[in-house]
């Protein structure tokens, strides 16, 4: 067995796997180190189990709003093993078949930098193996679940996102902590599922805060008219449990304690760059692992260390890391031939265009590029137009009461879109046409061309057009 390759992976989520793909196919070999299961966060307790937990509580929605149709009560026990079945039952050899055809090498263990192009792997045994890489090093590891220092908190051993997409039983009252992302996803799915008494502690003044802010208001309804207790401005001061597993007690700054059967504490994540030898290559042993735009480390001679996903802190979502990991499998191909690395699929640009982003809440809620307050901070000459996503017909025709809206930026100076948000039903597929416009910078006389279906949601497009003036 070779214990030298043209580049190693360390970390087989889907940036790692890609990586290493990407880099075969332009003539390199590989090898890929995993410490866990070879699919990451993303297959096992992020994306995928998580997305098989809400679509249920989603349709469920959407079939309530038609007159006429009706859900019975939902069979909790066939949506858990639906989404044990889409986990693969935590089992990864169908992801560690896949690397092998790619075929990259895949290493069993935890890896370490040990110097320049130099990993160290420990095996579960405790047996190490020194693997040494001819061009380049890349860092695929990830990110964790971070928990504040409150007091109790630890010792209360909460749930993270780890454990609450894999739950075996549905908690009845449940205090989430956090208002991004996983907080509001999470949150819905389990009061969906059957978290009766669900109470939402969100430390600021809005649900998503990295969006447009009415996006977190129509969600904050939604998520109010369900039944969910959704707070603003609460502290967490200090959490008790004194039987492990049994009831948890969350004192808050304002207002008497509240005793829960679970705690979800889903206040953001920290890159996975702990004991990974960092400090071994010249740089900070904590943090993101900064990069530039071909994923190269900055600040490591040589330049042989790279970093995709979520470990480099640019945008904390799978489709994102995969798109740096296809731009860094190709660059450094590309490097060690000798040929031009600087073509434009060589550098993950759309990073910092504004990142395309779905949640899957019932209303959905999707955005890619700059938000009005971005666009502005960064200096555009911004116009925006909104419009009542229930006015559109295709909307209309999905169900009663239909509450959603929809946001363009402008680039009023050069006449193309800076940003889109959507939100309501049935709007997660409409992204990518946004995120075409956005990418593409198709200017607005020439979108005005691009004519949506009737009785589509799609229309939202000619609706917002309309607005700007077209
Ligand atoms: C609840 C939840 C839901 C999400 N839903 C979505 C979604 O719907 N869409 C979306 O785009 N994003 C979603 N995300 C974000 C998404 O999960 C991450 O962006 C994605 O998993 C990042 O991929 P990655 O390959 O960078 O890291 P990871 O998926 O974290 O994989 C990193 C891998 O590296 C391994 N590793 C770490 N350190 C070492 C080491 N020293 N040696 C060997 N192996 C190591 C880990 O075991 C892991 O397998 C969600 C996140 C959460 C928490
Ligand atoms: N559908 C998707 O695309 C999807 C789904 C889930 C997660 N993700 C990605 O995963 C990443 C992590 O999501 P997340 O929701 O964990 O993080 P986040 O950064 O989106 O939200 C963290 C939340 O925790 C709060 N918070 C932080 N520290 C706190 C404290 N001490 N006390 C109380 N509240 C505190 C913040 O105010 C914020 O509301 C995100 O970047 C997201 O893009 C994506």
């Amino acid at each position: 067995m070779s214990d030298e390759f043209d580049v190693i992976v360390i970390g087989a989520g889907p940036a790692g796997e890609n990586v290493a793909a990407r880099a075969v196919r332009g003539g390199l070999s590989a090898a890929v180190v995993e410490e866990d299961l070879a699919g990451g966060e993303c297959s096992y307790w992020a994306c995928v189990p998580s997305k098989a937990l809400l679509r249920p509580v989603e349709l469920a929605a959407d079939v309530r709003r038609v007159p006429g149709m009706s859900t019975g009560p939902l069979d909790v026990a066939a949506v858990l093993a639906r989404r044990d079945e889409a986990v693969s039952h935590l089992d990864d050899a169908g992801q560690v078949k896949w690397i092998k055809s790619v075929p990259a090498e895949f290493v069993r263990g935890r890896g370490r930098l040990s110097g320049p192009l130099r990993v160290e792997v420990t095996a579960p045994g405790g047996a190490v193996r020194l693997l040494t890489a001819r061009h380049a090093v890349v860092l695929a590891t990830g990110s964790r679940a971070a928990l504040p220092p409150i007091p109790g908190l630890r010792e209360a051993a909460p749930w993270t996102s780890h454990e609450v997409t894999v739950a075996q039983e549905i908690p009845k009252r449940l205090v989430v902590v956090g208002g991004g992302v996983v907080a509001c996803e999470m949150t819905q799915a389990m009061h969906g599922l059957g978290a009766e008494e669900t109470t939402m502690l969100v430390r600021g003044r809005s649900l998503l805060d990295r969006m447009e802010p009415f996006a977190g208001k129509l969600l904050r309804d939604s998520l109010a008219d369900g039944g969910v207790d959704v707070r603003f401005g609460v502290e967490v001061t200090k959490v008790e449990r004194s039987v492990p597993g049994g009831p948890v007690t969350v004192h808050l700054s304002e207002g008497p304690p509240i005793t829960a059967d679970e705690l979800l504490m889903a206040t953001g994540r920290r890159p996975a760059t702990g004991d990974l030898g960092l400090g071994t290559v010249g740089l900070p042993e904590k943090g993101p692992v900064e990069v530039d735009d071909s994923m190269r480390a900055t600040g490591v001679p040589e330049g042989w260390l790279y970093a995709v996903g979520d470990v480099n802190g640019r945008n904390l979502l799978t489709h994102m890391g995969k798109y740096q990991a296809r731009v860094c499998g190709d660059v450094i191909a590309a490097r060690v031939r000798g040929d031009r690395d600087d073509l434009p699929g060589l550098r993950a640009v759309a990073d910092s265009l504004g990142a395309p982003q779905v949640v899957f809440t019932d209303p959905q809620v999707c955005a890619v590029g700059r938000t009005e307050a971005a666009a502005r901070s960064a200096g555009f000459d911004v116009r925006v137009v909104e419009y009542d996503l229930a006015s559109v017909t295709g909307a209309y025709l999905l169900g009663e009461d239909y509450r959603g809206r929809a946001k363009a930026v402008v680039d009023e100076r050069r006449r193309v879109l800076l940003g889109v948000t959507f939100v309501g039903a049935g709007v997660a597929e409409l992204l990518h046409s946004a995120t075409i416009a956005v990418t593409g910078e198709v200017p607005l006389d020439r979108l005005w061309h691009a004519v949506p279906s009737f009785p589509t949601v799609s229309e939202i497009w000619l609706r917002l057009l309309e607005e700007y003036g077209l």
